[in-house]
This record gives structure tokens, sequence and C-alpha cells, in this order.
């Protein structure tokens, strides 16, 4: 069978990153994703402005929605605390088993845990089946219709509390204007945008923040 772009990536993540060694996994993939075959990793220039919003939220309990191969996963894990948890979701079982691999490779294991399944569906059982309180930090990066509800879907939810930040990837490239339009009129948020292009491309692109305000 022949293999994917995405066991392609993975496979020269396992013959030329270090294992254990997340910087060097990242870097490994933005090198392939660049030079090689491109894939929808959020990547080196957006991924500065990801590490920067992590850094200074010092979030202990992170989700994230549309995990794919893993690259932000390990981004946003190798700048956590010992005690800090990444819950990501991903409904693509390929995908998701290609993730889980990136992810152990990298050694974050233990501060990472895939849920696979539909973001609507996982949602509302982040609460009972795995013990989450409140989510300190949210990357929004799976289909971009699914932006909105899906934040709609957190407040119900009660997972977002005074100070919750959102982040999300792509708000100009694919867009996510429904997101835009409703995080941007809604009092409860403080929002901020950062310019930035589209991974390991020249087309303008940017992800917007989104504090709750309680
Ligand atoms: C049931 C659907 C909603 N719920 C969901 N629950 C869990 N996982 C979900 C998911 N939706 C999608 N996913 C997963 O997220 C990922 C999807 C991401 C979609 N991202 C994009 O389309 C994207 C696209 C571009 C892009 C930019 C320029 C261009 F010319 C072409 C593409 C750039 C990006 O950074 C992107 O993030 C996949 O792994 C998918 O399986
Ligand atoms: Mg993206």
């Amino acid at each position: 069978m022949a293999q994917s772009k995405e066991q392609r990536i993975l496979n020269f993540v396992l013959q030329n990153a270090v294992r254990g060694d997340p910087q060097s996994v990242v870097d490994t993939i933005d090198k392939y994703c660049s030079q090689k075959e491109w894939a929808m990793n959020v990547g080196d220039e957006k991924g500065l402005i990801l590490d920067k919003i992590v850094e200074e939220t010092k979030p202990s309990v992170l989700l994230e929605l549309g995990t794919y191969c893993g690259y932000s996963a390990v981004r946003i894990a190798r700048l956590l605390q010992p005690n800090a948890c990444l819950l990501t979701i991903e409904f693509n079982p390929d995908y998701a088993a290609i993730a889980k691999q990136m992810i152990e490779f990298a050694g974050l294991q233990e501060k990472v845990k895939i849920l696979e399944g539909p973001s609507e569906a996982i949602i509302p059982q982040l609460k009972k089946k795995h013990e989450v309180d409140t989510l300190d930090f949210v990357f929004l990066d799976h289909w971009k219709e699914r932006y909105k509800p899906d934040t709609i879907l957190l407040l119900e939810c009660g997972l977002l509390r005074k100070g919750s930040v959102i982040l999300a990837d792509n708000v100009i490239v694919p867009g996510a204007p429904e997101f835009i339009q409703y995080i941007r009129n809604n009092k409860s948020f403080e929002c901020t945008n950062y310019l930035a292009h589209v991974e390991y491309m020249k087309i303008k692109d940017a992800m917007e923040k989104a504090v709750f305000l309680g």
C-alpha cells in the first residue's frame, strides 16, 4: 500500500530527528515540509507566536482541536511545566496513530493525551471522563467552520474560566469568518490579532487570541 504524506513526514522524523529532543522533532518536520512536501502544520513563523503566548499564559491544562501529525502538540508540550497536561482531539485514526508515534519519539507522552474522535462528542466528556475542571489554554487548528460552534460548546460545558486563552490558527487563510465575527463581537472576549504567513509560504495568514473575561 502506498505510503501517505503523513507517514512520510513521520518516517523522516524517525530517521533524522533526535529521540527525546522535541526541538529537533519540530525543526525536522519544518525542514521536510518546507523543502519536500507542504503540510498543514502551524509551522515555524506562527509557531514562534504560539510559543510566546503559551509561555506568557503558563497553562496547566490545555486543549488542542485538530492534532494532525502532532507538530503543534510537540511544540506546545515542550514548553509545559512538569505537571501540565495537553489534551489533543483528533478524529482521523490514521493521523492520530501518526501523532502518537511523533509525540512518543519526542519523549512527551507523559504530557500529551490524544483523544480520538470528533471534538463535538469529546468536549462534553472532558469534565466527567477526563477529569478536567476548566481549561487554561485552547488551540483551535481543526476544520475552520468548526471554530465557532466548538467555542460555544466549550462555554456551554463550563470549560472556560476568567483568563482562559483561546488561540486560533488560520483566521485569514483558509479563514474562519464566522468565528472572527462571533468572537470579536462577544463582549466576554478580549481579542488580539497576530499577522503572519501560511506555514512554509509567502501568503498572508494570522492567528487570533481571545481571552475569556468570565
Ligand atoms: C467533526 C469535524 C470537527 N471535529 C473535529 N474533531 C477532531 N478532529 C478534527 C475535527 N475536524 C477536523 N479535525 C482534524 O483536524 C485536522 C484538520 C485541520 C484543518 N486545517 C486546515 O484545513 C488548514 C489548511 C491550511 C491551508 C493553507 C493554505 C492552503 F493553500 C491550503 C491549506 C493551513 C492550515 O494551517 C490549516 O490548519 C485534521 O487532522 C482533521 O482530521
Ligand atoms: Mg492550521
